[in-house]
């Protein structure tokens, strides 16, 4: 089959897949049409469209970061797949394993690119298994679709396609069509749920665009089975990354999920997107979340029942401003995505101390959040939780971990500490002679954490002190070094984002030996991981710690989020 593709779209092969075009007589520029592979890129990169280099450029990037990364959502796919097809294997007596699902080159390819992809319906496939980011795995065999798009026979005879499909659930049997093919599995796209012999509900669906917006995948499951799955997803995170704690993993309590108090209505932040329309006459403006099915782009939602009533009710008035301004739009700004900014805040009433809560549009103004009797402010571009609710229920949490402890604690260093919730929020948990500090990369977030430490009544920097930098450089801070602050005087939070901490912090943390440690996480994939070096260098190292406790809480209902909380104690000499 000949074809016509973009330049971008043909360089985006190439550095994905190598050169196949060149081997199934898809056309290519007669400028670059007998050159070997590499010249091919360097042809296109030096000759063609200007963003060429850069998108070749993007796409080597990631392929380096991920073959070092064990921890990117690829690579977790990876050990899910192997999961199930051990789970599929055991149950059925039948050896099936990664080496049967493999997709040939030539039908990924064929399933590449949206606009020519075939269209192939499966019309009965059932869900065997869930992955941890909430999605169906279904099998067919190969020889139900394949045999028009592979060279050799060989590659589908008693080969299987492992397919992943949103929203569905084991004991599903699914309608699926069949997008893109990756070299381990495809992706399908849910048409219809023809059966279930499982805990679906679709009567507890609150959204009319669930089955189509990439933002929620639970909202089918009553609320006690999405945090069953939200345990299950820890307890994996930690077989697959921290094994050596064996069968602790297994016992009921690891990783149970502590809920939100309330389930929808809860997120005080909504950033929907919109790209302005190329054409005058082309007015179709999707203002949205992704849909499920990349190929479409952005999805067109009017409300979204997790996020808060202030947010829904500025949402219908923000659409409404930027249809009508779109007749306005600059030349230059045709094409382009663009971002609305959509964060509740509270206002205050000085005189009476009461409090409502209204939604910002504007990134220039100020956020108000209030967590029990402590009020913080900060930056939309700031990070601060999106589910205030449940947070009361963390401090709790860590409250009760201290008290657990029976000692007077003199410091809480708060690392990774953003505007300050966690040191500010815990602040009467130490001793009034006490100290605490923070750290944080973001110089905006620590001003306005210092802000917030006057703001509640906190002296700076005698009580409080924030510091702006990278976590690792808290353990040589001049101020953090004059303290002379013991490590068995002090509690370390340590809170950092998806990506987690590294080598250089965990060793630093082991050899300041604080009595307790939090280690908050929104990934439990890179929480396990750190936990793991951690332990490794206690091998080395006369101290020791004991996991007291593995704790989940459920900041995003409805969702395959799951906050996850590790708690350290040094075991004594
Ligand atoms: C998940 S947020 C937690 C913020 C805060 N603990 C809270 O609950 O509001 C992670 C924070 O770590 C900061 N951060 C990321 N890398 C860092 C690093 N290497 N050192 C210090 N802070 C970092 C981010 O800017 C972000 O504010």
């Amino acid at each position: 089959m000949i074809r016509q593709l973009s330049v971008t779209k043909l360089v985006h092969t190439i550095a994905i897949r190598g050169c196949p075009l060149l081997r199934r007589g898809v056309h290519i520029p007669s400028k670059v049409r007998k050159v070997s592979d590499s010249q091919l890129e360097v042809a296109l990169a030096r000759n063609r469209e200007k963003h060429v280099s850069k998108i070749l450029s993007k796409v080597n990037k990631k392929k380096k970061k991920d073959t070092i990364d064990h921890t990117s959502t690829e690579s977790v796919l990876l050990l899910e797949i192997r999961s199930a097809l051990k789970y599929y294997s055991e149950k059925n007596g039948l050896t099936v394993g990664v080496e049967d699902v493999v997709n040939p080159t030539s039908l990924i390819n064929e399933y590449l690119f949206s606009r020519s992809r075939p269209t192939t319906i499966i019309e009965s496939m059932d869900i065997i298994y869930q992955t941890n980011e909430g999605e169906g795995l279904g099998l067919i065999p190969k020889s139900l679709y394949a045999a028009p798009f592979i060279d050799q026979e060989e590659e589908i005879y008693n080969k299987f396609t492992l397919v992943k499909v949103p929203k569905t659930l084991p004991g599903d049997r699914v309608k699926v069509r069949l997008n893109m093919h990756h070299r381990y599995y495809s992706e399908g796209v849910l048409l219809e749920v023809l059966k279930s012999k499982n805990s679906r509900r679709d009567n507890l669906i609150l959204c009319s665009n669930f089955n189509n917006c990439s933002g929620c995948q639970l909202q089918m499951l009553n609320y006690e089975d999405q945090l069953n799955f939200k345990q299950n997803s820890i307890r994996k995170a930690y077989k697959y990354f921290y094994p050596q704690l064996g069968e602790a993993i297994d016992d009921e309590r690891f990783g149970m999920v502590n809920g939100s108090p309330i389930q929808y209505s809860y997120r005080s932040k909504l950033t929907p997107h919109y790209k302005i329309p190329r054409q005058d006459k082309d007015q179709t403006l999707n203002i949205g979340l992704n849909h499920v099915d990349a190929s479409q782009g952005i999805l067109d939602i009017d409300s979204c029942p997790i996020a808060s009533p202030t947010i829904n009710s500025r949402l219908k008035e923000q659409r409404e401003k930027i249809f009508n301004e779109l007749k306005y739009a600059k030349a230059g700004d045709k094409g382009r995505q663009r971002t609305l900014l959509l964060r509740d805040s509270v206002r205050i009433n000085n005189d009476t101390g009461d409090f409502h809560r209204v939604c910002l549009t504007d990134s220039a103004k100020v956020v108000t959040e209030k967590v029990e009797d402590f009020v913080y402010q900060f930056n939309t571009s700031s990070f601060f939780q999106v589910n205030v609710d449940i947070l009361p229920n963390v401090l709790d949490f860590m409250r009760y971990h201290i008290e657990l402890s029976n000692y007077s604690f003199k410091y809480l260093i708060d690392t990774y500490c953003g505007v300050g919730f966690f040191g500010i929020g815990l602040s009467n948990a130490i001793k009034e002679d006490g100290k605490i500090f923070g750290i944080e990369v973001s110089a905006k977030s620590i001003e306005y954490a210092t802000h917030n430490a006057k703001l509640n009544g906190i002296a700076v920097p005698e009580r409080i002190q924030f510091i702006s930098g990278s976590s690792e450089t808290m353990f040589e801070n001049e101020h953090f070094v004059q303290a002379e602050m013991q490590g068995s005087d002090s509690i370390v939070i340590m809170d950092p984002s998806r990506k987690g901490a590294n080598e250089s912090f965990m060793r630093q943390l082991l050899a300041f030996k604080p009595r307790l440690i939090f280690y908050v996480s929104c990934n439990v994939i890179t929480q396990a991981r750190d936990l793991a070096m951690f332990e490794e260098y206690q091998k080395a190292s006369p101290i020791k710690y004991k996991i007291r406790e593995v704790a989940g809480f459920d900041f995003f209902p409805q969702t395959k989020h799951v906050e996850s909380i590790a708690v350290l104690e040094l075991c004594e000499n």
